[in-house]
């Protein structure tokens, strides 16, 4: 498919956003819920940080999707995981996962293969984590950022992807998102995205959002095109506003917010690898 009519997908699968305001339940982390939460509500989104064992199963009834991410999980925490996707399963509403960290310790490793059992309908993460949630990690991952380029993630991906019947996102300089057979390219996005702390956790959830805005979309399409959105606001941010990385959080936020369909149409870089 060309860019162009890429670029026209982006826009309309946004522009369902804005217009449907879906509701999207999200297990964050302390970390990124404040940013997961603004991310949400600039794009058009209405976000609810929800992460109990006692409501999940209840609150997921009124969601159109639910975010899972593993970033300052606890036992508590992990049984609303568990408790979450039992009840986003059931009800038929897709899931996210985003695996903060995988390989960095056993428990949290252990967790993470157990929810990637559960059938994310995405996997987003950055290409260490992809390594070592696909077990194909060959040095030890640092934490929660990337030792790795996406690219080197892309036969990992691949692999998790066609084993787990997910789609999965790796994203970095140029964000690939496979469902094992198909690899669609998003080339947006701008370096200041790594130095602003739960950017990654942010655009996971805002996969689920335009997952629950935009059901006629298969994921692999929903995944890219969420990821060319956020990537094109940081360059519209960036340029706009050239700065360091406090000054461009707040620019960022207003970019997701004031993106038009000009700019979505014609920014919007997603290509397709060749089968
Ligand atoms: N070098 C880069 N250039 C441009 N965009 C980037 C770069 N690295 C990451 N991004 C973007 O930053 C966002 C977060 O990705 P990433 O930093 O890989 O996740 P995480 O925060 O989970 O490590 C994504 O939208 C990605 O496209
Ligand atoms: C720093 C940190 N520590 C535990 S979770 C977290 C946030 C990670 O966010 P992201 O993966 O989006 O950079
Ligand atoms: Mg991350």
């Amino acid at each position: 498919m060309a860019a162009a009519t890429h670029g026209a997908n982006v826009w309309a699968a946004l522009a369902s956003v804005r217009a449907k305001n879906p509701l999207v339940q999200c297990i964050a982390n302390y970390v990124s819920m404040d940013l997961a939460a603004n991310t949400l509500l600039a794009a058009g989104a209405s976000p609810a940080m929800v992460h109990s064992a006692e409501e999940v199963e209840e609150f997921i009834q009124i969601a159109g999707a639910l975010s899972v991410n593993i970033g300052t999980l606890s036992p508590p925490w992990v049984e609303g995981m568990r408790r979450a996707i039992a009840g986003a399963k059931e009800a038929g509403k897709p899931w996210v996962l985003d695996p903060v960290g995988v390989g960095a310790t056993t428990y949290r490793t252990k967790i993470c293969q157990e929810l990637i059992a559960m059938g994310p309908t995405v996997i987003r993460g950055n290409a260490s984590e992809i390594l070592a949630a696909a077990g194909a990690a060959t040095e030890a991952t640092r934490g929660v950022d990337s030792s790795a380029a996406s690219t080197d993630a892309l036969s990992a991906a691949k692999q998790l992807a066609t084993a787990c019947g997910s789609v999965v996102a790796v994203s970095g300089a140029i964000d690939l998102i496979t469902d094992g057979r198909r690899v669609l390219r998003v080339a947006n996005g701008d370096p200041l995205l790594q130095k602003v702390t739960a950017t990654g956790c942010s655009v996971t959830a805002l996969i689920a959002v335009f997952l629950a805005a935009n059901p006629e979309l298969q994921p692999l399409e929903a995944a890219a095109y969420t990821l060319a959105y956020f990537g094109l606001a940081a360059q519209v941010a960036v340029e706009a506003h050239p700065g360091g990385p406090g000054t461009f959080r707040a620019h960022f936020l207003d970019a997701l917010y004031a993106l038009g369909e000009e700019t979505v149409t014609q920014g919007a870089l997603v290509s397709e690898d060749p089968l």
